[in-house]
């Protein structure tokens, strides 16, 4: 239990109401990787966005806890809560890259963001830019930093927007489908960086994704959601290779899009 960095106990979510998650229990350890894997609408974002305060109008965490360090995140100011997120909890979307301003340069982006949390001056928050972009081997550190984001592709944005969430250095990652938008080769880039900055900062990461060769590739523990409740929760070897449930069978069953190209 103590060396959990997040825990989630018997969460229970609604909109107005109506309980759309239920009982749902897990807990991270420092540098784990989960997948979060079910159908669509199984309650994968919903069960991440509620422990960053995102559920939005109508939408309640009604029963259970959700603990950072010990810390019920529920409980806490909204204030307090603009300090985790970012900062303790990066999250990364399936178009990170779209999220990027157009009108201003990815340096100006880095600044700003980095400067929101913490004192920063612009040379400083290059340098650990252009350090982690080395780190990641993009091609051209420098040029990404001077870039507008319609300069970049598609890809390259994407991967820019996980370099300016992990730039907080967050000891977690919610990374909600963060592959899927994009082609097999930068999908597999994504991966790889994902994986390295496990290795480099021991960031734990939750990842929702429906491609289960992307959770293959990952995972160390995989939680399957169906209708908001957990239908097996266990180490990845586990689920995957000795799945019980039916439900988990036909999921995996799914031709996974990254081992399919890996293959090919
Ligand atoms: N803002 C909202 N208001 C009302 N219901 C919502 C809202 N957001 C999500 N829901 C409901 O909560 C349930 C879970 O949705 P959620 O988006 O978390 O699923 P998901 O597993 O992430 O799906 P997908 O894989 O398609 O992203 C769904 O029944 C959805 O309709």
């Amino acid at each position: 239990m103590e060396n959990k960095i997040l825990t989630y106990d018997s969460v229970e979510i609604s909109f107005d109401g109506k309980a759309v998650v239920q009982d749902v229990n897990f807990s991270l350890a420092p540098g784990e990787i989960l997948g979060l894997v079910g159908e669509s609408g199984s309650g994968k974002s919903t069960l991440i966005k509620a422990a960053m305060g995102l559920l939005g109008a109508g939408g309640l965490v009604t029963r259970g806890d959700i603990r950072y360090l010990g810390q019920n995140i529920l409980d806490i100011p909204e204030k307090e809560k603009r300090k985790i997120r970012g900062a303790k909890i990066g999250m990364i979307f399936q178009d990170a890259g779209a999220s990027l301003c157009p009108i201003r340069t990815i340096g100006d982006q880095i600044y700003e963001s980095m400067r929101a949390h913490q004192k920063v001056t612009r040379k400083e928050a290059k340098d650990r830019a252009m350090d982690l972009f080395e780190k990641l081997n993009f091609k051209d550190s420098a040029r990404v930093w001077k870039s507008y984001p319609f300069e970049l592709s598609g890809g390259m944005n994407q991967r820019a927007g996980i370099a300016i969430a992990m730039l907080m250095n967050p000891p977690i990652l919610f990374a909600d489908e963060p592959t899927s938008a994009l082609d097999v080769s930068v999908q597999r880039q994504v991966v790889k960086e994902m994986l390295k900055l496990r290795e480099l900062f021991g960031t734990a990461i939750v990842i929702v994704t429906h491609d289960i060769g992307v959770v293959r590739a990952m995972a160390d523990t995989v939680l399957v959601l169906k209708d908001g409740k957990t239908v097996e929760y266990g180490t990845a070897d586990v689920i995957l290779d000795h799945p019980k449930d039916p439900y988990t069978k036909k999921l995996l069953a799914a031709v996974p899009k990254l081992q399919r190209k890996v293959k090919a």
